[in-house]
């Protein structure tokens, strides 16, 4: 997206200008528009040679029976006497040729910036010539037009002949050096070129050399024992501290420095032009075509409108209850005053689940005393989830917050229609909710970079993820940001799976893109650690230090496509019950989900995990240490709290949204946009009903140490028992390597290497994790047939 990258629109319904044209549209816009500039050119010409005749008929406009001599007849005639005679002379010609430029560039849905550029210098070029010659050619003012003789006319009154010559001397400069880039040095050096060259041409017309190898050597030298290079048959360099030799051109030119002065500064300008060649094709480029845009391939998707997500029954604001605030205020005061704490002030901002109370307690009085009563104060407010912050960062008060009687639902419509996500210039942006001042929280995942989610059972993380995909939804377009989602539930994200074709990723052959097995789990994780290397060295190709500085130079046009260059987008990894994978496949799925988070920042690959329990077996110190940004829902102990947060607090909340988020240093409590499943619903019918590419985003493949053998088919290499294990096999219908264990009574060892020579051989399918293997042959019969067969080939 050329013009992503720059301001983003309000609306996202409105991201797009309203004139952008399909392309059918596009085309048959561009010839009309070259075709009449063709018509309108000709009509110009002519007007030179018809104008006077036609005078006459630009009064009869609407009398069908009069005639103009004009190529174009009436229309032509008026239309020129317009351009031409009223309005800038022979200049008005540049119009057509403008015109049939834009209609070209139309026709082939080239970018519109360079032919603003086109435009601007063809209408300062109407305006130096209609004036300059309405200047010089007085007599005849078809040359320059009303324009150009009124303008000149206008400017004499006030500067003079003199005057406006000068002017239109600075126009041509202004023209020569701004368009044509001319310099003064350009110049001098362009006629010193000419001027050597003719005196070259001179000489050599004068000397012709003959073309044998002698001409070379340094005649009248017999005395000197001459080096000739074995190699390039000449004289060698040794030669240069004799006498300069007017027949040796070689050497002449080495020992005669002066008059080598002049090719000297030559070379270095040719030195700089060669450095900025890449710059100057890449320009070239983007001048030709305009910024490359990813987001062109689906160049009509629309993005999700704000109708699609619903209100929750808020329209207004927060209600605030008067009664339930002073109410709230004289306990705070009255308890404190128990444990004789007097406060010098108080005051109350009011959130959408919660109202902060900030007290400046009288002078003399020590936190640690108010933080040590937060049971207290919560029993006397008969409230559950007070959470005292004690100092409040940055401010000279303490906090307390208690939860409202009537917590408000913050939908995800008023979160997405806010001004702060709007306008939000992140390349990641998630609106998570409102704060406790009722501002919207958005933070950018890019900069986060990895997300830790955290909260027990029906306390509201699945929403949580809804709302982190939706905010990205309303955001970005399918060309920069792709998805993996993880699901072991295997319902909470299924809904996704109408946008697989344009936000998902998945591995090469695997079917479904929403990943609810562990084996595709690891085998994602490890493609994706693929990604991240071959992604580092595009970088390192690029010679750029992260995703957005490289996708800006490839929208510059200066990466070559040929050369693997491509626009990457971002990828978000999406792993919902983190802990049951851990539990399941422990090192296998934390060394990969360590090395990404360690090492993916930079390249645009991006994680967020989410989990019910925090414990430390699940976020090992590893993960912990690459995930700066947590964010925690109601937790059921203080441990977990803990480990999630590094602090209490996360067990102190009241559910239902209710999340404290940290990004290292404070802890901000945020209510959770509400986003129901319905609205998902709708949201991914809508970009679902959109067209798409052909296929989701395809990762690189990875291939398992476990998935498949490298086992040679290889009969004479085979177990004594391969033939009895493969009618085991055949017989139960169950490829695994217990069965034969049991049935054959041999060691796990063998019993494995037994089914990796069944695979190589066809007569059992590949690993599949805790699922037995597929049986590929149906009876004792078929496998019979299939291993004689075997053995005659
Ligand atoms: N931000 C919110 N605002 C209002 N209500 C919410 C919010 N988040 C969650 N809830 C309520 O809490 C219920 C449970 O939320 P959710 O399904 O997200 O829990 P969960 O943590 O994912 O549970 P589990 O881990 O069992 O899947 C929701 O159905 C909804 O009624």
């Amino acid at each position: 997206m050329a013009k992503k990258a720059t301001k983003r629109k309000p609306t996202p319904t409105k991201r797009k200008s309203p004139f952008i044209l399909s392309k059918q549209n596009k085309i048959i816009l561009g010839s009309l528009l070259a075709l009449f500039s063709i018509a309108l050119f000709f009509s110009f010409i002519s007007f030179y040679f018809t104008w006077q005749e036609d005078q006459s008929m630009l009064t009869e406009f609407k009398n069908r029976n009069e005639e103009a001599k004009n190529l174009l007849n009436k229309f032509g005639a008026s239309v020129s006497h317009f351009f031409v005679y009223k309005g800038f002379g022979i200049s008005a010609i540049i119009f057509p040729i403008l015109l049939c430029i834009s209609g070209i560039y139309m026709f082939l849905g080239l970018d519109r910036n360079g032919l603003l550029k086109k435009w601007i210098w063809g209408l300062i070029f109407v305006i130096w010539i209609s004036v300059t010659l309405g200047f010089f050619a007085t007599e005849s003012p078809l040359l320059g037009g009303l324009i150009g003789y009124e303008i000149n006319d206008f400017l004499q009154d006030y500067a003079g002949k003199i005057g406006v010559l000068l002017l239109l001397v600075f126009g041509l400069v202004f023209i020569a050096v701004r368009l044509f880039k001319l310099t003064p040095e350009g110049i001098a050096s362009f006629f010193r070129s000419k001027k050597e060259a003719l005196a070259s041409e001179f000489k050599s017309s004068k000397k012709p050399e003959p073309e044998t190898e002698e001409s070379f050597l340094p005649l009248g030298q017999d005395d000197e024992p001459i080096i000739i290079d074995t190699y390039t048959h000449k004289a060698e360099i040794p030669h240069l501290e004799k006498e300069p030799v007017e027949n040796d051109f070689e050497i002449t030119v080495q020992t005669e420095p002066q008059a080598e002065e002049p090719q000297l500064n030559m070379e270095v300008e040719h030195i700089v032009e060669e450095q900025e060649e890449i710059d100057l094709l890449a320009n070239k480029l983007v001048d030709d075509f305009g910024e490359f845009d990813p987001t062109l391939e689906l160049g009509n998707y629309k993005f999700p409108t704000l109708e699609l997500l619903d209100q929750h029954g808020v329209t207004g604001g927060i209600t605030i209850n008067q009664q339930e605030l002073e109410e709230n205020k004289d306990r705070i005061v009255d308890t404190l005053k128990n444990y004789k704490i007097g406060i010098a002030q108080i005051k109350a901002t009011i959130g959408p689940t919660v109202t902060l109370y900030e007290i400046v307690p009288e002078a003399g009085v020590r936190i640690s005393k108010i933080k040590n009563l937060e049971d207290d104060i919560a029993l006397s407010l008969a409230a559950l989830g007070i959470r005292i912050i004690a100092p409040i960062p940055g401010k000279g008060t303490i906090g307390i917050e208690v939860p409202n009687k009537n917590a408000s639902i913050v939908s995800m419509r008023s979160v997405i229609a806010s001004k702060k996500f709007q306008n939000a210039e992140m390349e990641l942006p998630i609106a998570f909710g409102k704060t406790i001042s009722n501002e919207t929280f958005v933070v950018d995942l890019a900069k986060m970079p990895h997300l830790l989610m955290a909260g027990a059972t029906g306390q509201g993380k699945s929403v949580g993820l809804n709302a982190v995909l939706t905010s990205l939804l309303y955001k970005k377009h399918p060309a920069e940001v792709k998805f993996i989602l993880v699901d072991p539930k295997k319902v909470e994200l299924t809904l996704y799976n109408k946008i697989e074709r344009h936000f998902l990723a998945k591995l090469p052959d695997s079917e479904e893109a929403i990943i609810t097995d562990n084996t595709k789990v690891i085998h994602t994780l490890n493609s994706l650690c693929i990604e991240m290397d071959n992604r580092y060295e595009l970088l390192k190709l690029a010679m750029v230090r992260n995703l957005k500085e490289y996708n800006t130079k490839f929208k510059a046009r200066k990466l070559n496509p040929n050369d693997g260059h491509k626009f990457l987008p971002y990828i978000v990894l999406v792993i919902d019950e983190f802990a049951d994978l851990i539990m399941t496949a422990g090192k296998e799925v934390e060394t990969p989900v360590a090395r990404l988070a360690q090492l993916a920042r930079a390249i645009g690959i991006h994680l967020i995990i989410a989990t019910q329990r925090p414990s430390v077996n699940v976020i090992t110190g590893i993960i912990k240490a690459n995930f700066p940004a947590r964010l925690a829902f109601r937790v059921t102990s203080k441990i977990d709290s803990r480990t999630i947060l590094d602090a209490q607090g996360a067990d102190q909340l009241i559910g239902r949204g209710d999340m404290l988020f940290t990004q290292g240093n404070d802890v901000t409590r945020i209510q959770c946009a509400f986003v129901d499943t319905p609205e998902v619903a709708k949201i991914t019918e809508f970009i679902g009903s959109q067209r798409a590419y052909p296929e989701a985003h395809e990762l690189p493949e990875y291939v398992g140490e476990d998935s498949g053998t490298s086992v040679d088919n290889d009969i004479s290499e085979r177990d004594g028992k391969f033939r009895e294990a493969a009618e085991v096999i055949v017989i139960a219908q169950q490829g695994s390597a217990s069965l034969i264990q049991r049935k054959l009574k041999l060691g796990y060892n063998r019993a494995g290497r037994i089914v990796d020579q069944l695979e190589a051989a066809g007569i059992v399918g590949p690993f599949e994790g805790s699922k037995a293997r597929q049986v590929l042959i149906p009876d004792l019969a078929s496998l019979q047939i299939f291993l004689d067969n075997e053995g005659a080939s």
